[in-house]
């Protein structure tokens, strides 16, 4: 009898569970949009083993268009490459899209009170993105030129070296050294010394904790096909990460203990971390509306940063700041080693801006400022490169309709980077090859707004584009300056990419220096 009761509530559980997945795997058949057909437990996700989320979106752009559906386990994930909608949704409809994509063991960001600004929503993003926003400043951004200056000095030590030995050596280690150091001296005086020690603690550790956004795929699996049970996943994924040594308790502990010192000295630093404990918050600074959120008025006007989000935020800035201007800068070397008359050309520019040698730094920022080939370079780069495209992504909060399109409550937006990137109706013919001459001043007056998207779009876009550039076109500068660069015999060309936390050369980008 017993058995029999149970049969049936396990069949009835069933019944109610395919049900609910029918009806869910029913979502884009009943927007009418097309796209890959789900396994009912997998939904597409099997279609990412072995596979980088990048390559096959853009698979699917060419066989579905360039707005399609897929599925992550049950939850539908909307996947687009048409720049007039992309706008809509980035731009002019941004309360309703306000929120990134929550990944499945991962804490509800409204829940969470060790959230950071990436994954804050609503109200709280507001909040801590106009604290953070001066710290971008030009202003501010002329401030620490000495100290990235100091920093690529030390970078031009070791390629001297390399280049008297005439021995070959990876650039893109080097780059992460550089930007590992910049960001923890300029963010929060955190001496790091990865340029100087082959195995510092904290370059060791952040590259841990990159290099874990690709493990324990299974528990992912499992979050992605049965979200219901969220709670359970969280719990396990926690337990997990108190078994094992976690890099990322390391660097939260090195963040508190810096932050603990900075109260305690009073100290005045120009940095982030200064910029975060001092800055008001003046709620109509930012006039960018998020919707029906929660604003309580008096927590605002006071600004404070909780302890929880301050440390948050100093890890978000010292993982951020590292991986993706260092990976940028790996692939503007490899695009000037594979194309001498490029590397020439801005060498070229470089010599007119900076005749004699480059140790005054005073008026650095603005020479680079107008330095056009400079920009038309870094930008054909990250067009080609778009090296964290995967987090171009929205969740829509209140259902509405865009471009004719009725987007349900709770759906994601994927923007399509690489096929917006590639696509010759937006970029002319040729789009794999390199062609500084895409971001002429003429030629970007014209360009829809949505063309080149490596740092995102609309009011959620990425708040260290500034610093970015500027550590980047500096380390171009001064290394060109001083140095031609030739392709080591170890190099990929093409260049092979993998996909973790970020898009990043698979064999680093190993090359010669040759002084000039
Ligand atoms: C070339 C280097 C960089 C690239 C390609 C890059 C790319 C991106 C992208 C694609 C986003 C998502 C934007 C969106 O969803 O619309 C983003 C957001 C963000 N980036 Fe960057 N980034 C770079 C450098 C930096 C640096 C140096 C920092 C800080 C030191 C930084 C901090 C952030 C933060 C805090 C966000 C979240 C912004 C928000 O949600 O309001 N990034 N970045």
């Amino acid at each position: 009898m017993l058995t029999e009761l149970l049969v049936c509530i396990g069949l009835g559980c069933f019944t109610w569970f395919y049900r609910q997945r029918r009806l869910q795997m029913e979502t884009f058949k009943d927007m009418n949009i097309p796209g890959p057909l789900p396994n009912f437990l997998f939904g597409n996700l099997l279609s990412f083993l072995g596979q980088s989320l990048y390559l096959t979106f853009r698979k699917w752009n060419n066989i579905y268009g360039n707005t399609y559906g897929y599925f992550e386990g049950p939850t539908p994930v909307l996947v687009s490459s048409d720049v007039d909608l992309l706008y809509d949704i980035f731009v002019k409809q941004f309360k309703n899209f306000h929120a990134r994509k929550v990944y499945p063991v991962q804490v509800d960001p409204d829940q969470d009170e060790n959230v950071h600004m990436f994954f804050a929503r609503g109200e709280r993003w507001r909040r801590l993105r106009s604290i953070v926003n001066p710290a971008f400043s030009t202003s501010k951004m002329k401030e620490i030129v000495p100290t990235i200056n100091k920093r690529i000095n030390e970078l031009l030590v070791i390629v001297n070296e390399n280049a008297k030995k005439k021995i070959d050596f990876d650039m893109y280690d080097l780059f992460q050294r550089l930007t590992l150091d910049t960001i923890a001296d300029c963010g929060f005086g955190l001496k790091s010394e990865s340029l100087t020690r082959k195995n510092d603690e904290c370059l060791v550790n952040c590259r841990n904790v990159i290099r874990d956004t690709t493990k324990r795929p299974i528990l992912f699996m499992l979050g992605f096909m049965f979200p219901t049970f969220h709670a359970v996943w969280i719990a396990i994924y926690n337990v997990l990460r108190h078994v094992t040594f976690n890099p990322v308790f390391w660097l939260q502990d090195t963040m508190t203990t810096i932050i603990k010192e900075r109260k305690m000295k009073q100290e005045q630093r120009v940095d982030l971390l200064q910029l975060m404990l001092t800055s008001e918050f003046n709620p109509s600074a930012n006039k960018i509306d998020v919707g029906d959120v929660d604003f309580n008025d008096n927590v605002v006007k006071k600004r404070i940063l909780t302890n929880e989000e301050l440390s948050a935020m100093c890890l978000l800035f010292l993982l951020a700041g590292y991986e993706t201007t260092s990976t940028t800068l790996a692939y503007i070397m490899y695009e000037l080693v594979v194309n001498p008359d490029v590397q020439l050309k801005l060498q070229n520019e470089i010599d007119h801006f900076f005749p004699e040698d480059m140790e005054d730094t005073s008026a650095f920022y603005s020479i680079i400022s107008r330095m056009e080939y400079l920009e038309m370079v870094w930008c054909e780069t990250l067009r080609k490169f778009p090296l964290a495209s995967t987090v171009v992504a929205r969740q829509c909060m209140e259902t509405c309709t865009v471009n004719g399109i009725t987007i349900p409550s709770g759906m994601i937006v994927q923007a399509n980077v690489w096929d917006i990137h590639y696509n010759p109706d937006l970029w002319g013919e040729d789009t794999e090859r390199f062609i500084p001459e895409r971001f002429t001043a003429e030629r970007r007056k014209t360009r829809h707004p949505m063309a080149w998207l490596p740092f995102g779009g609309g009011p959620r876009t990425c708040v260290g584009l500034r610093l970015a550039q500027l550590e980047g076109k500096m380390a171009i500068c001064k290394l060109l300056k001083y140095y031609s660069f030739i392709p080591s015999d170890r190099l990929d060309v093409p260049i092979k990419c993998i996909e973790g936390a970020t898009i990043i050369p698979k064999h680093g980008v190993p090359l010669t220096a040759i002084p000039r």
